[in-house]
């Protein structure tokens, strides 16, 4: 497992690009036959992949936890952005096709990734935070997310959310977890943008088309920089920074949030014309 850390409020201002995209840029996941892990020091956030090929990966509770096993004191969310796969949890099989989400919660001690076909194999993004309580392992397929419909086109952010660990869906201690697809022709993510002082946030980018690319903004409203994100990259955000993005193309991308608290809507919008 790697450890990564963000920079501080101040360092980032008078970054290069170079020392941004180390500090807040995620792009070496997802390494076909792997698993990586990735642990942050954003709300404890560890971030990671499993690309199963020829034989299954198990999740290894790596040396920075002390652990057990990972789960020990962690739950751990995870979406397919591959082909069809199955995570084992303790001898119960989860069939996992594209899009699809398990909740896996403190407790769990045998956790594996595994693909149908390991020529086309599944893609598991991974995202876990610490938890304080048992909360059961449960599989969303794209159905069971609760859908919202946001922006418009002549905004050019129309955009579909769904949510499946949150308040009201998928109960867990602090994860809330989901992903937003672009509509055909929209491009803006998150806009307005906002800021959440109780909840740092992890976006991974996916679906980008060929040749393209996402901007994605970070930083204080009035300090925003730009980060160029391509398939699988993944932006870390801390609580003090917007977070949103403009492709140029549609795209879609896994959101997940950790800390103090779970309210989806607890954000602190900022107007448009006063970013800088
Ligand atoms: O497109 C959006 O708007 C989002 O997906 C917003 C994220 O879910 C988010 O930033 C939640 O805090
Ligand atoms: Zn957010």
């Amino acid at each position: 497992m790697n450890n990564h850390r963000t920079s501080s409020v101040e360092t980032y201002q008078n970054f290069c690009t170079e020392d941004l995209r180390d500090s807040y840029v995620l792009d070496y996941l997802f390494t076909a036959g792997e698993l990586q892990l990735t642990y942050t020091d954003l709300d404890r956030a560890i971030v990671g992949s499993a690309v199963p090929t020829d034989s299954a990966l198990p999740l290894p509770a790596g040396d920075q936890l002390r652990a057990d096993f990972f789960c020990q004191r962690r739950e751990l969310g995870v979406i397919n952005l591959g082909a069809a796969g199955t995570i084992t949890v303790d001898g119960t099989s989860y069939p996992m096709a594209n899009r699809e989400c398990l909740y896996i919660g403190r407790g769990s001690q045998e956790v594996s990734f595994a693909s149908d076909d390991a020529s086309s194999p599944a893609q598991f993004y991974l995202l876990s935070y610490p938890a304080h309580a048992d909360y059961p392992t449960t599989h969303a397929k794209i159905e069971d997310a609760n859908k919202l419909e946001l922006g418009s086109q002549a905004d050019a952010n129309e955009r579909h959310l769904y949510q499946y660990i949150h308040e009201n869906g998928i109960r867990s201690c602090q994860l809330v977890m989901g992903f937003t697809v672009l509509q055909n022709g929209s491009v803006w993510n998150t806009m307005p943008p906002h800021t959440h002082d109780r909840r740092s946030e992890v976006y991974c980018y996916f679906d980008i088309a060929e040749g393209h690319q996402v901007a994605h903004f970070m930083g204080e409203p009035q300090e925003t920089r730009v980060l160029w994100m391509q398939e699988k990259h993944v932006a870390l955000s801390p609580s003090w920074s917007i977070h949103c993005g403009a492709g140029t193309n549609s795209y879609a991308f896994v959101w997940g949030m950790g800390g103090e608290n779970q309210r989806f809507d607890d954000m602190d919008g900022f107007p448009i014309t006063e970013l800088r």
